[in-house]
């Protein structure tokens, strides 16, 4: 669904990325880890489309669309959720997701209000809602709820472009560790056929959500597998120099 083929970005004499090859299935759930500079935001930057390799290729759902720009992805069906993200502070939960859902459906026009009344926008903001947990806070204003529900919405604005393949840069970073293990919930009981790729620094959610890991250090792939097998490495305990055992 997702791949990589040798992917390279450098700035300048400074190699970040080094020759990463990826590939996801369908459904599959993907943690990428490495420590502080290990270069996973660069990646996620040149999956989605905010950043060009500097060689290799990247492949969605069979298609060669390295040189393609966000939006253009988004249309494809990569969709990301970051913080980032430019949610509406001024309107509501509801419609900040009607207003993803109204761009994705070509329902969007100039008078926002029409666009969100749309039986195709109104159901995907219903669906998404639930999906991310948000039907409490549905006419709440984004200026208003909390970091952690503000985390939910940017993950249910991604999801109202019905995406095949979710990238995620650190959803839980700043967030407590209750909150984030209701995420990781949140997370765990998204539509099963949804691709995930999530960019992490801590364990416990690669643990708790990851069918399978990828392990950046100085740019390079230095694990792909299983999350039991990482758990054992050796190596990768070096490489976190003693955390992972607090995982
Ligand atoms: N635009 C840039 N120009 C020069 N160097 C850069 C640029 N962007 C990133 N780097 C360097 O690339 C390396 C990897 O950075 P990156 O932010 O991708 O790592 P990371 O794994 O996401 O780290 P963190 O967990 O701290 O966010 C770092 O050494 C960083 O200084």
């Amino acid at each position: 669904m997702l791949e990589t083929r040798k992917l390279d970005k450098s700035f300048g004499a400074i190699h970040v990325t080094r020759h990463v090859s990826l590939k996801l299935e369908r459904g599959e759930r993907r943690v990428i880890l490495g420590p502080n500079g290990a270069g996973k935001t660069t990646l996620f930057n040149q999956l989605v489309g905010e950043l060009a390799p500097s060689s290799g290729s990247i492949h969605l759902a069979g298609e060669d669309v390295t040189t393609l720009p966000v939006a253009k992805r988004v249309r494809r069906g990569l969709s990301r959720s970051y913080q980032k993200n430019t949610l509406f502070d001024g309107l509501t939960v509801g419609e900040n997701l009607g207003l993803a859902a109204a761009v994705h459906t070509g329902h969007a026009t100039r008078l926002w209000s029409d666009s969100l009344s749309k039986p195709e926008v109104r159901e995907i903001v219903a669906e998404v809602a639930e999906q991310v947990m948000l039907l409490p806070y549905l006419d709440a204003k984004v200026s208003e709820i909390s970091y952690g529900v503000r985390r939910q919405l940017e993950v249910g604005v991604a999801l109202a472009t019905r995406p095949l393949v979710l990238l995620m840069d650190e959803p839980t970073s700043g967030v407590g560790p209750e909150m984030a293990k209701g995420f990781h919930d949140l997370l765990n009981n998204l539509p099963r056929d949804l691709t995930m790729l999530i960019i992490e620094h801590d364990m416990d959610l690669a643990f708790d959500v990851a069918d399978t890991i990828t392990v950046l250090n100085y740019g390079e792939v230095v694990f792909d597998g299983l999350p039991e097998a990482a758990r054992g490495s050796p190596m990768l305990k070096e490489i976190y120099l003693g955390s992972w055992e607090d995982a």
